[in-house]
């Protein structure tokens, strides 16, 4: 993937997610005397719909899926009641079904190219026109028309070519949500739309419709015949996608505007399209993604294909079929709504594997289910791992691939999938048609329970190669490192013991008032006669100061590249020779900056793809990551002003408001996404009160030796007179004298 622009051209999320800190604030830590910020994992959730593109499209897309599966109901019964007979019926509703399914074969490969090489957003909002056009046509047609072929003929090209839109239009939409959100947010992004999509509209469709007859039908009196139940679902639909259109084009303009690639532009179709086939074939992630998730829907198919005879097989009548398959809903929606709390920092790589091989095994234990119970559990298993391993899998598709091959990726797996369920699903119910059964030891062997164990080896099978091509932690036990996650202590990578020492990390933008607050900290604990090293990056070695003149100097011209890259040697050579030996020794080491420093400012103020810039600090710092972050959180504007009163500006310092914007939304987004490790503080108050909250919080790491109240006034009164503030202990003044 070509890392450097791709992702990012749009610079519209982190500002969009205004709230201030404050704005963030539960009642609780409002109340509270320190300026904690309390960020939960619901508030995660309201961080997401903060962001105003995305929470815009997130609800017109809501009402647009309600739309579109009132439609899909609508258009099959409506096709089954244009003719009568239960063959004749059978067949207009299954046809409708099947030709809804067969446009992926041809359009799916051309879709994708135009998602990439096309504007998004012209291409959703023309989609959706020519969506509402149709979707209107065929309840109109069949009010003019006498003829029921020519209605179900209409009614059959219609939803046809509707099909064949729609194919074109997902691929140019879930392309575009990563550029709207943050990625740490995404995971939550995707998690909201998959239940509103699969879980809530498909409900809310079935009921309306029903409803919806039932009023229409009161009284014994027949509507007339354009206010027919599934008529008035298809001007639902249709309206649905024309107030899409509308919200995308006059409300959603950061779908457009992302960097222009010349190159690409000029490349003939047909040469796009195979870059993005060749594109997946040979990245593993993506390569595993996709063998994963075809695996998954083999799976699936051939579970729903041999449902029904299953069901049959536990004497338990129709009714068991119906829920064993409502169960295996329940799961999907469990394992999208719940996981991610469940693993929390598991590797998503390593978390889509085990998802697959997890729904892997309870089809095994599906296939031997004697009893009605094990089925239900089975099932409700089933679906847990499939709906983990499709947020896990749709996550890194959207994070992970380029913005400029992105929407030829999500194009190829929707083709497959369909393809592969397809097959699946029609191979499996007739070979199961065809077998029989035995007895063995008393229990019923049958072809269904052996098609079942089939698919259960097959997706164990697919989930493990899946996970061995895109592990990102080779060599870390995969089941502790589960159980750590669980816990909350996830195993590192290349993660070495660094002995009794505690790490505590200050980030935050300019001016937030960092070094005041590490050297109040630092007096706090020495008062306790602990050993504090007090620290800072860039610069707290000879190298480091070498290269802080370097990455600060207004007269060096680097890319942002090289200068991530010179970040993560200072901290290559700050973890070897300050931290880790300090934290050997036992001792409570305070940085004035971390690697969040290189994720905010590398990453979302220059924006470099966060993952790489978060794997290059992960190598070079060996995996350390600090007991707690202590984030202090200031407007730009505010800490730009306080930094100005300082001297003049210095390389970074000297970059837009907007650029310090990111930088101050990428800080919170990393502490909203792992609320305990991180400390959260409204630097616009008093450094006194600030320096309150940072002793409280930092008591609770050392329980055995909470400092006494008169302690915690001491070092207020000490921070009160020093003025200047303590800053770090190393040098710095000669380094910024060069770089200024
Ligand atoms: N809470 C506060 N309220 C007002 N002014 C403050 C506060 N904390 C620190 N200051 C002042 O703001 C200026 C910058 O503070 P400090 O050097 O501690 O910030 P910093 O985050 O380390 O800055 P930088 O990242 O630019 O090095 C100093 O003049 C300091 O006295
Ligand atoms: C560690 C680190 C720092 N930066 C930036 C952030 C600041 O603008 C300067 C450091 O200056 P300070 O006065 O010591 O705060 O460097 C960065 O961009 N990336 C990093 O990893």
């Amino acid at each position: 993937m070509p890392a450097g622009g791709g992702t990012t051209a749009i610079d519209a999320n982190p500002r969009e997610d205004s709230g201030s800190v404050s704005g963030r604030t539960g009642a609780s830590a409002k109340s509270s005397s320190s300026a904690q910020v309390d960020l939960s994992g619901f508030q995660a959730l309201r961080s997401v719909l903060r962001i105003r593109a995305f929470r815009r499209l997130w609800m017109v897309t809501g009402v647009a899926s309600l739309g579109d599966w009132l439609g899909l109901l609508a258009t099959a019964t409506f096709a089954s009641a244009q003719v009568s007979g239960d063959a004749a019926k059978g067949l207009a509703f299954g046809s409708v079904i099947a030709v809804r399914l067969l446009p992926a074969l041809v359009l799916g490969p051309v879709a994708g190219v135009m998602a990439d090489r096309f504007d998004r957003r012209y291409t959703m909002v023309i989609c959706d026109l020519l969506r509402f056009v149709l979707f209107a046509s065929i309840p109109i047609v069949a009010l003019f028309s006498e003829n029921a072929g020519i209605t179900v003929g209409w009614a059959a090209i219609a939803t046809f070519l509707i099909e064949t839109i729609t194919l074109l239009w997902i691929p140019a939409k879930e392309a575009a949500v990563p550029n709207l959100i943050p990625r740490s947010r995404l995971e939550t992004a995707n998690q909201l739309t998959l239940i509103t999509t699969y879980g809530i509209t498909p409900v809310l469709a079935g009921l309306g419709i029903a409803a919806l007859d039932r009023i229409l039908r009161t009284g014994n009196t027949t509507p007339p015949e354009w206010a027919e139940a599934s008529n008035l679902a298809l001007y639902f639909n249709a309206l649905s996608r024309l107030a899409m259109a509308l919200v995308v084009y006059f409300g959603i303009k950061e779908i457009s505007g992302r960097a222009h690639d010349a190159k690409r532009a000029g490349q003939s179709m047909l040469r796009q399209f195979l870059e993005g086939w060749k594109y997946v074939g040979r990245t593993p992630l993506v390569r595993g993604l996709v063998l994963g998730i075809l695996g998954a829907f083999a799976g699936g198919g051939i579970v729903i294909g041999t449902a029904q005879f299953f069901a049959r097989s536990l004497n338990a009548g129709d009714a068991a079929f119906y829920l064993l398959f409502g169960t295996l809903f329940v799961g999907l929606g469990v394992g999208i709504g719940l996981g991610p709390a469940v693993v929390r920092d598991l590797s998503r790589r390593r978390w889509f594997g085990m998802s697959i091989v997890l729904a892997g095994a309870s089809v095994l234990f599906l296939a031997v289910a004697i009893h009605l119970s094990m089925a239900v559990l089975g099932a409700l298993l089933v679906g847990c791992g499939a709906g983990m391993a499709f947020l896990s899998g749709v996550t890194l598709l959207g994070g992970e691939v380029g913005d400029d091959v992105r929407g030829r990726v999500f194009a190829f797996v929707q083709t497959a999938v369909r393809v592969v369920l397809m097959l699946a699903i029609a191979l499996s119910s007739s070979l199961v048609g065809l077998g029989g059964s035995w007895q063995v030891s008393g229990i019923s062997v049958s072809s269904t329970r052996l098609l079942l164990l089939a698919a259960g080896v097959a997706s164990i099978f697919t989930g493990i190669s899946a996970f061995r091509q895109m592990d990102d932690k080779p060599g870390v036990p995969v089941l502790p490192d589960l159980w750590g996650s669980i816990r909350g202590r996830p195993l590192s990578a290349g993660e070495k013991p660094v002995g009794r020492g505690t790490f505590v990390v200050f980030e935050g933008g300019e001016g937030a008032g960092k070094s005041t607050q590490v050297g109040a900290l630092a007096d706090a604990i020495r008062a306790k006669h602990r050993e504090v090293v007090v620290t800072r990056e860039p610069g707290a070695t000879e190298v480091g100061q070498r290269i802080r003149s370097l990455v600060l100097g207004k007269q060096s011209d680097l890319s942002p590249r090289a200068e991530a890259l010179l970040y993560a040697a200072d901290r290559a050579d700050h973890v070897a020779t300050v931290v880790r030996p300090a934290l050997s020794r036992g001792a409570v080491v305070i940085s004035d900056r971390y690697v969040d420093s290189s994720l905010a400012y590398q990453g979302a103020g220059r924006t470099l793809p966060v993952d790489e810039v978060s794997w290059l600090s992960s190598w070079a710092t060996g995996g350390l990551r600090p007991d707690l972050v202590v984030l202090l959180d200031v407007p730009p504007e505010v800490g730009l002003g306080r930094a100005a009163r300082r001297g003049a500006a210095d390389r970074l310092e000297s970059e837009s408001v907007a650029f310090h914007e990111r930088v101050r939304y990428a800080f919170l987004d990393l502490a909203a996404a792992d609320p305990k490790r991180y400390l959260v503080l409204d630097a616009t108050r008093s450094a006194e009160e600030i320096t309150a909250a940072v002793l409280e919080r930092v008591a609770g790491l050392f329980p055995e030796e909470r400092p006494p109240d008169h302690e915690v006034a001491e070092a207020l009164n000490t921070l009160a007179e020093s003025e200047p503030p303590a800053g770090p202990e190393v040098p710095r003044e000669r380094a910024d004298q060069e770089a200024r």
